[in-house]
């Protein structure tokens, strides 16, 4: 089995990582909530120098009391039985609510198994003056399309990704991305997704394929149908 076959058996069905409960991760939700805060006012701050320097101390401190408990690895979600552990990666940089640097992004599966995110990125994720950051784009669709992968049953990592940049995507403004596996052949998913601004708009297409690493099957991943 590939390294990171190994590595999610170990995670997801031999339980290496820490295992929170829902009331634990709602609170470090609470606080990554607040630190996403934070990062809006760094990036839009107009405070004197002096001022920058007493919260940066400030900060430091804060930094110092989080660390003097700190886990090996990223922490996830206890199992739901019959759900898939893509949902359990409560770190993850897309959709995790224990990660500041994710949105996040809150992905949803249609009984016909795609699926669709509603989301806003605010202005510290800009790219070109006013609108998203084509990386950034790039991320919530990889995340999308891997999501539309598990919900069809054939979960994989991302072996390619192709991106169609065919408008800017702004930020501010309710976004919704959408995606669905189009053919599954072996271990191969292939996917589609795009992201559509308010107007309609389709700002940005992408495909995928995803493969699942040898020796792991879907059913040790948490897709049960
Ligand atoms: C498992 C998923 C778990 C997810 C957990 C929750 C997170 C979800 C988050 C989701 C979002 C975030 C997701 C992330 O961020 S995933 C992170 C980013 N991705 C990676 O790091 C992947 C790195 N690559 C690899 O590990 C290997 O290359 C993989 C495992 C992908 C394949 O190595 P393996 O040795 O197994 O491959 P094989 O040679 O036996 O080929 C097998 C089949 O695949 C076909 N093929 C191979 N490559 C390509 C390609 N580029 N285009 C088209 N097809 C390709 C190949 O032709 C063959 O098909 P066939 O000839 O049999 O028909």
């Amino acid at each position: 089995m590939s390294g990171a076959g190994a590595a999610m058996r170990r995670v997801f069905v031999d339980g290496e990582r820490a295992e929170l409960d829902q009331p634990r991760a709602a609170e470090l939700a609470g606080l990554a909530a607040r630190v996403r805060e934070l990062t809006e006012a760094v990036v839009h701050t107009d405070v004197d120098a002096a001022e920058v320097a007493a919260v940066s101390e400030e900060i430091a401190a804060l930094t110092r009391r989080l660390a003097a408990a700190r886990r090996a690895a990223p922490p996830i979600a206890a199992p739901v039985p019959g759900a898939p552990h893509i949902g359990r990666q409560l770190a993850n940089p897309v959709t995790g609510p224990l990660n500041p640097i994710a949105p996040p992004v809150e992905i949803h599966t249609r009984p016909d198994r795609t699926v669709f995110c509603d989301f806003t990125l605010t202005s510290v994720y800009e790219g070109p003056p006013g609108f998203v950051h084509g990386g950034v784009s790039a991320m919530v669709l990889d995340q999308l399309l891997g999501a539309a992968a598990h919900a069809a049953g054939a979960p994989g990592m991302t072996a390619a990704l192709d991106l169609r940049y065919r408008r800017p995507t702004p930020y501010g403004v309710p976004l919704r991305g959408e995606a669905e596996a189009t053919e599954v052949v072996g271990r191969r998913t292939h996917t589609a997704a795009r992201i559509i601004a308010p107007d309609g708009t389709v700002t940005v297409e992408a495909t995928a394929v995803f493969v699942l690493p040898r020796g792991l099957t879907p059913e040790a991943l948490g897709n049960v149908e």
